[in-house]
């Protein structure tokens, strides 16, 4: 669990302070993305350099075991004893799995509220065989600035509301996974997941608003379903069906949707297989400002499908809904209740 979690405007100008109360004494690798070193990187970079830490800087591309390898050698050249992540999830990801492997600390500073990773232990890397879930350090702290998160492109917030809406169908996957397989359950995680998404759909209506409250809103809801997957030691609690669907998704058509997004669609599409209400997903999906249907990503509905039917070929030891054998008409059924008035 993190030591310290701050949340709030200008909560940046906190990092030089929770460093030097850790008593880390030695130099500081300062992760960062290409976007985000530009703005927040950099602000986080002076305020270390004025306070005379010793600083070293880097920037993460996509997350790769190739690239965790290039990053922990660039950390070791520079004998960094802390790593401060300055990113979206993909930045905060790498460090963790850096820091994990490295055996040394770091610190989460989301540039934006997009994905759950803020806080769990858990990191997702893309392999050949698509997406892996692998154990990595949880941060020592979170510094999230409401501030610089609020100028944060809506789409991203949307996102990460999409990424704590899965929860609902995660799960669901995960008890269909107990009844049918006998998979173990934590009933303390899935509470705290569950409990996490009716929290953020209940106020979805002031997420709409998209200011720092909604950031505040949304924030917290990340840290508690990332609190879940860390109780759990999996991301079970967060990652089902839809998750499966997204990472094929990704795979199918890169770029095309934050991770978030996709899992939204994912959601819906769950839900549906499930029988579930899937209706009410999308409305709250639809109310935040996700999108919900292929079109919305600009991708075509018949590719939206084959990550329907192609779901299960990621993560297969992971039994959800879209691993009981979704026909292709069962498949164009959900794609098409999409798009249903
Ligand atoms: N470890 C875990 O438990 C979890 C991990 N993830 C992982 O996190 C990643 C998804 O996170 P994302 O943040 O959506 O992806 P990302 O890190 O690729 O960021 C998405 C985009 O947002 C931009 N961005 C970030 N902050 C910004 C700002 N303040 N202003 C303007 N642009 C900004 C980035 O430059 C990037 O282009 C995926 O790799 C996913 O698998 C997602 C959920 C949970
Ligand atoms: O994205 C996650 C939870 O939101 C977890 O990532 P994985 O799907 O890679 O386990
Ligand atoms: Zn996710």
């Amino acid at each position: 669990m993190p030591r310290n979690v701050i949340v709030g405007h200008d909560a940046l100008l906190q990092i030089p302070g929770i460093i030097a109360d850790l008593g880390i004494n030695g130099p500081i690798m300062l992760l960062s993305g290409d976007t985000t070193m530009k703005t927040v990187g950099t602000k986080v970079q002076n305020l270390l350099q004025e306070q005379g830490f010793d600083l070293v800087t880097g920037i993460v591309g996509r997350i790769t075991y190739d690239e965790i390898k290039r990053i922990e050698t660039v950390v070791q050249k520079a004998h960094a004893v802390l790593i401060v992540a300055v990113g979206g999830g993909r930045v905060i990801d790498t460090a963790k799995v850096v820091s994990y492997n490295l055996d040394i600390q770091f610190i989460s500073v989301p540039t934006a509220a997009s994905h759950d990773g803020i806080a769990s232990s858990r990191a997702s890397v893309v392999t050949e065989a698509g997406n892996v879930s692998v154990a990595a350090q949880p941060p020592l702290a979170i510094v999230a600035d409401t501030g610089v998160i609020a100028t944060a492109p809506h789409r991203l917030l949307a996102a990460g509301c999409a990424d704590i809406i899965a929860n609902y169908t995660a799960i669901l996957d995960w008890e269909l996974s107990h009844r049918l397989t006998g998979e173990p359950i934590s009933e303390y995680a899935l509470t705290l997941s569950k409990i996490t998404a009716e929290i953020l759909v209940k106020n979805a209506s002031l997420i709409a608003h998209y200011d720092e409250t909604a950031v505040w809103i949304v924030v917290k809801a990340l840290f508690s379903s990332g609190i879940a997957m860390s109780i759990a030691g999996s991301s079970r609690p967060a990652s089902g069906g839809e998750h499966k669907f997204a990472h094929m998704l990704e795979r199918l058509a890169p770029g095309a949707a934050l991770h978030g997004e996709a899992c939204g669609i994912g959601t819906i599409l769950g839900m549906y297989l499930h029988g579930g209400d899937w209706k009410s997903i999308r409305h709250s999906l639809r109310l935040i400002g996700a999108p919900t249907t292929p079109s919305d990503l600009g991708i075509s509905d018949e590719v939206c499908l084959q990550a329907v039917l192609r779901a299960r070929e990621i993560r297969p030891e992971r039994f959800t809904i879209f691993d009981t054998g979704v026909t292709r008409e069962a498949a164009e059924a959900a794609v098409k209740a999409l798009y249903e008035v």
